[in-house]
C-alpha cells in the first residue's frame, strides 16, 4: 500500500498529509527525501536548457544535484545531438560524464569554459556561496574561475539571506595536512567559532580530498556581519591554505527547485 502511495507521486507535490505524517513516520522522512530530490532534479534541469547551448565547453559540478544535471545533459545530447566538452570537477563529476557517455575533457585542452554547472551548500542574498560540503572545494572553484558563467542548482534549503541561515556545516578550508592546526589556530584566532578537521566515515582518521588534501570546516561565530570577500582573501593569505570553501562574485545565476514543483531564480 505504502509503495502506492510512493507511486501516485502524490506525496511529492509539496503537502504531506499530516495524519498521513504521524501513521507513518518513517515514509514521511522518504518522501521528504524525495521531495528534496524533485527539487534538486527540476533545478539541474532548467539550468541546463536555458544555459547549455551546442558546440560548447560545459563545466560539471560537484554533489547530489549535479547527477540531475548531467542526466539532462546525456538527455539533451542523444535526443538534440548536442556536441558538447565536459569538464569535470572532481572523480565524482568525472566518473558522471563518463557514466552518461558524455564527451570528457580538461582544462589543458580547453582552458576556457562557456558554462560551468554547480551545486552549492548555501546561497547568501549577495549570491556569496558556500561550496565544499562534499570535498570537492578546490577544482570546482578552478573549473569556476574559467567559466563564463558559473550556474547553481540547488533545492530550497539553500537559499538563505545570510550564510549559515540554514548550512549549519561551517565553511570548508582545504589545506595542506601538515599546516592544519596552525591554520585552524589563526582563523579562530581572527575571527572567532570553531575549526573541525573533518573526519571520514569509512576510513580511520581524516577525510582526504581528492588533491591529497585536509579540510578544516570552520563553524563561524552566528550572527557576525562578515564582510566575505574580505575574509575570502585574508584567510587564502595564510601559508598551507590551498582553498575556501567561500565563492565570492563568481555565481552568475543560481536555480532553486521548490516543493512545488516551480523553480525560483537569483541572478547576480
Ligand atoms: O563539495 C561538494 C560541492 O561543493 C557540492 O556542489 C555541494 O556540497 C552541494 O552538494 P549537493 O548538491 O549534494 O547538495
Amino acid at each position: 500500500m505504502l509503495r502506492h502511495f510512493l507511486g501516485t507521486g502524490l506525496l511529492f507535490s509539496g503537502y504531506i498529509n499530516p495524519a498521513f505524517s504521524r501513521t507513518f513516520g518513517t515514509v514521511t522522512a522518504a518522501a521528504t527525501k524525495m521531495s528534496l530530490d524533485q527539487a534538486k532534479k527540476i533545478a539541474a534541469f532548467k539550468a541546463v536548457d536555458e544555459y547549455v547551448r551546442d558546440n560548447t565547453v560545459v563545466g560539471v559540478g560537484s554533489g547530489s544535484t549535479v547527477v540531475y544535471a548531467v542526466q539532462r545533459l546525456a538527455e539533451r545530447v542523444k535526443t538534440e545531438g548536442l556536441k558538447l566538452v565536459c569538464i569535470p570537477t572532481s572523480f565524482q563529476a568525472r566518473q558522471l560524464i563518463i557514466e552518461g557517455g558524455l564527451v570528457l575533457g580538461d582544462l589543458e585542452q580547453h582552458p576556457r569554459i562557456h558554462c560551468a554547472i554547480d551545486g552549492a551548500d548555501e546561497v547568501d542574498a549577495d549570491m556569496v556561496l558556500i561550496k565544499g560540503g562534499g570535498g570537492c572545494l578546490l577544482q570546482e572553484k578552478i573549473v569556476a574561475s574559467c567559466a563564463d558563467q558559473l550556474v547553481v542548482i540547488a533545492d530550497y534549503t539553500k537559499n538563505s539571506k545570510k550564510l549559515g541561515e540554514q548550512y549549519k556545516k561551517g565553511i570548508p578550508i582545504e589545506v595542506v595536512p601538515m599546516a592544519y592546526v596552525p591554520i585552524r589556530n589563526r582563523v579562530a584566532a581572527k575571527y572567532g567559532g570553531k575549526l573541525n578537521l573533518r573526519m571520514a566515515v569509512a576510513k580511520a582518521g581524516p577525510v582526504v580530498t581528492d588533491n591529497g588534501n585536509f579540510i578544516l570546516d570552520w563553524h563561524f561565530p552566528e550572527g557576525g556581519d562578515f564582510d566575505w570577500d574580505a575574509v575570502n582573501r585574508d584567510i587564502m593569505m595564510i601559508p598551507g591554505v590551498v582553498e575556501t570553501g567561500l565563492f565570492v562574485k563568481m555565481a552568475s545565476k543560481a536555480y532553486f527547485g521548490l516543493a512545488d514543483g516551480s523553480v525560483t531564480e537569483r541572478s547576480a
